[in-house]
């Protein structure tokens, strides 16, 4: 007789503010045998895993299906709506959060929402923000380093000068609870685990970036005097979560990082609207018109799926944004045409520049 008990458990405990607690489990169990009669004890063993793997999918199931009926997810979010001072107030709100599948949670429309229609106005003074020059550098490493200070969370032996108190500090430390406990991006993978991946300029590109943003963290866990998981959490909070608003500043801002990506080339007019900075407060106008129930989505920009899958960790089925390079320049596409068609260079590159 040969018994096999296999079991894996995923658990996630977030403890979110006013004593709500959200658990998610994944559980697969399997038991079977192969012949003979089951010693009792074996016959226990596998009626308490049965038993207890039931449990967690109904208590699953029941959790599920509370958050679609009641809403119950946004109302998570009321405290820090009403704390943040978002505008139009929360009773007059167009979104409600609800668990998106695949995707974590997500803007769901709660009425017919019109393009350009203003979601979201969010105090500047509620947001964390690092300035951004042009081919600004290691913004990720101060931005994060800049979410530590707003949290607090700076080691005992980080410069004092760093300290930050802000009348937001205890609002944005029960926030920050919400996000993903540690980082999924490529990005953080080991070096093995990249090269994995096979196709050469995707492990190379892939490299290149992981090396940049653990040069981030690096700093981070120097500067603020923090472990290096913590450090990586910080990079991968802001990397994921954080966005260039009217490229003059790139910013975390609160509530506005619930809007899931909707992958899109540069030539699709969901480009046109999303975020801006209007005097003292962030906006953000629905990209499209959606309806009641619909996912409001906004495009992160023209990622590809190795960009995403670097940040984010993820792959999308589907990604209009997603190229192959088949030409670095304007100068290699002539080249190559020229070498085809046997036409000079220089009359074909006149006329791309007056097209
Ligand atoms: C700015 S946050 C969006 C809110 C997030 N879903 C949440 O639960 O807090 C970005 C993260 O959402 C997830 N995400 C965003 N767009 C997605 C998509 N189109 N498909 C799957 N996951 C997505 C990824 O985990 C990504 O790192």
């Amino acid at each position: 007789m040969a018994l096999h008990l296999t079991s894996s458990i995923r658990g996630r405990d977030a403890i979110l503010p006013q004593g709500h607690e959200r658990r998610e489990f994944h559980v697969r169990a399997r038991v079977s045998m192969t012949s003979g009669a089951w010693p009792e004890g074996l016959v226990c063993l596998a009626g308490t895993a049965a038993t207890w793997v039931g449990a967690h999918r109904s208590r699953m199931a029941r959790s599920q299906r509370s958050r679609r009926s009641n809403g119950k997810t946004s109302e998570v979010f009321q405290p820090f709506w009403e704390g943040f001072a978002v505008q139009p107030s929360w009773h007059e709100r167009a979104l409600d959060v609800a668990e998106v599948p695949g995707a974590g949670r997500g803007w769901v429309a709660r009425r017919q929402v019109q393009k350009g229609e203003l979601l979201l106005s969010i105090p500047r003074v509620a947001a964390i923000e690092v300035d951004m020059d042009e081919d600004m550098e290691g913004w990720e490493a101060e931005l994060a380093l800049n979410v530590l200070r707003r949290l607090d969370r700076l080691g005992p032996a980080a410069d004092p000068r760093l300290r930050q108190k802000h009348e937001l500090q205890a609002l944005w430390q029960d926030y920050a609870k919400t996000f993903p406990e540690a980082p999924a991006g490529a990005a953080f993978w080991p070096q093995d685990a990249i090269i994995t991946l096979g196709w050469p300029a995707t492990v190379e590109q892939l490299l290149a970036y992981s090396q940049q943003i653990q040069e981030s963290a690096q700093w981070v866990s120097g500067n603020g005097n923090v472990p290096r998981d913590a450090a990586c959490w910080a990079v991968s909070a802001v990397i994921t979560r954080s966005f260039a608003v009217d490229d003059e500043v790139r910013a975390m801002i609160p509530l506005a990082d619930i809007f899931n990506h909707e992958p899109r080339s540069a030539s699709s007019d969901v480009h046109e609207v999303a975020w801006s900075l209007e005097g003292d407060r962030f906006e953000v106008h629905a990209p499209q018109t959606v309806m009641p129930g619909e996912e409001v989505r906004i495009c992160y920009g023209e990622e590809s799926a190795a960009e995403l899958l670097a940040v984010h960790g993820m792959v999308l089925p589907k990604n209009e944004a997603d190229y192959l390079e088949v030409f670095e320049s304007v100068e290699d596409l002539v080249a190559a045409v020229e070498s085809i068609c046997g036409a000079p260079r220089r009359d074909r590159l006149a006329r791309l520049e007056a097209d």
